[in-house]
């Protein structure tokens, strides 16, 4: 077999796992889900405090797997919460750094990604990039409108697996994707459902922080006026409102864990309680699904859905009950960033893009 002429390291931290790859150019030699349960990360008060914990376990998996970092040419990573920016591949650099640490836009793990890439990558005197992170803009100028001058909406969500995922699903129609019009349903920690029209995500609730359904761990729309009696009840700081939003509402807030196997579990064996609250997962991300299709005005060729709990049948058959009207549903279980990470960087590396510049 030729030599490769690189070898990348994709970094993809989640809200409920680490995701790790290694590519020698676009072969795969090496790939580890590492799920985080409360016990890992629980005790953590701030995202940043995870750094040492997940820079760890990814240096450790490598080591285990007999990796040799030396031979790597470049990391990549999921990034974080910086400013709006348009797609691409991003080298991080110090302006970048320095939004990340702070959480510019909110914390998530994510922001952990560019951080962790660098610090890798500068050890080795190789290049770190964070490809299109969650925080690509491209709404539409009336999605910006929250109703309340002085709130614009924000567009964080799954960029770079909402792309991939949405190129594939107007292959299956045999479109490209800047003609395609296709919803996108990524079920992560995060659920993200996204308006694709013509290669633009004109429209997708903000996955972090009080839009969209509930989620394994975050607690989407929550009626306003409710929110703000808590927020001045002077019984909870800002910090532990925002937690209650990110990480303590949805699954983990009604069931007590954000794990989606558990949670299928314990509905096979008859408890009614979970199948309540799943299926109002599913009525939520459902009804996600009708708004993007009325943004498209029905003219929908596909609805594709992905991410961690796209593995779920029960999920995807009462999913389909309610929304395959619209248009065909097609399930992408999982996500493919690893992958397009990789692909980020290589299309950089072999020079076939320049890196894009993040600047304040
Ligand atoms: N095979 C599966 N069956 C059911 N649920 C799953 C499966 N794999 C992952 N999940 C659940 O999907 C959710 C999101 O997982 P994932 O997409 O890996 O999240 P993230 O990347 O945001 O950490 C979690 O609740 C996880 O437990
Ligand atoms: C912040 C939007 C992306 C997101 O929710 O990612 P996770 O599902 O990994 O938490």
């Amino acid at each position: 077999m030729p030599t490769a002429e690189n070898r990348i390291l994709a970094i993809n931290p989640g809200s409920t796992s680490t995701k790790i790859g290694v590519f020698d150019d676009e072969h795969n030699i090496f790939e580890r889900v590492i799920r985080h349960d409360l016990e890992d990360i629980g005790g953590y008060e701030k995202i940043m405090d995870q750094y040492q914990f997940r820079k760890q376990i990814i240096l450790d998996a490598l080591d285990f797997e007999g990796i040799n970092v030396s031979k790597l040419t470049a990391v990549c990573a999921r990034g974080g919460l910086l400013r709006p920016l348009e797609g691409g591949t991003y080298r991080v650099n110090e302006a970048m750094l320095a939004d990340l640490k702070t959480g510019y836009n909110g914390e998530h793990a994510s922001n952990l990604g560019g951080l962790i890439a660098y610090e890798i990558a500068s050890s080795l005197h190789i290049p770190a990039f964070i490809t299109d992170p969650v925080v690509v803009d491209e709404l539409a100028p009336l999605a910006r409108l929250s109703g309340l001058p002085g709130v614009e909406r924000k567009s964080i969500f799954h960029a770079l697996n909402h792309k991939a995922i949405a190129r594939k699903a107007a292959a299956a129609k045999e479109k490209s994707y800047g003609e395609a019009n296709i919803i996108v349903v990524h079920l992560g920690g995060g659920i993200t459902v996204g308006a694709h029209h013509h290669g633009r995500v004109i429209d997708v609730n903000n996955g972090l922080s009080g839009e969209g359904p509930y989620t394994p761990e975050r607690a989407g729309t929550v009626p306003a006026g409710d929110l703000i009696e808590m927020a001045v009840s002077d019984e909870y700081t800002k910090d532990e409102l925002m937690k209650m939003l990110t990480t303590k509402g949805g699954f983990m807030g009604y069931l007590g864990t954000n794990d989606g196997r558990l949670i299928a579990d314990r509905i096979k064996k008859g408890d009614q309680e979970a199948r309540y609250i799943f299926e109002g997962m599913v009525y939520q991300t459902a009804k996600e699904v009708g708004a993007m299709g009325v943004v498209l005005s029905g003219d929908v060729d596909a609805i594709a859905v992905t991410g961690g709990l796209a593995h779920d049948d029960l999920f995807i058959s009462m999913l389909k009950d309610r929304v395959s009207w619209i248009a065909d549903v097609l399930v992408y279980p999982g996500e493919n960033e690893l992958r397009a990470l990789t692909e980020g960087a290589l299309r950089v590396m072999r020079k076939e893009e320049t890196a894009k510049i993040y600047a304040v």
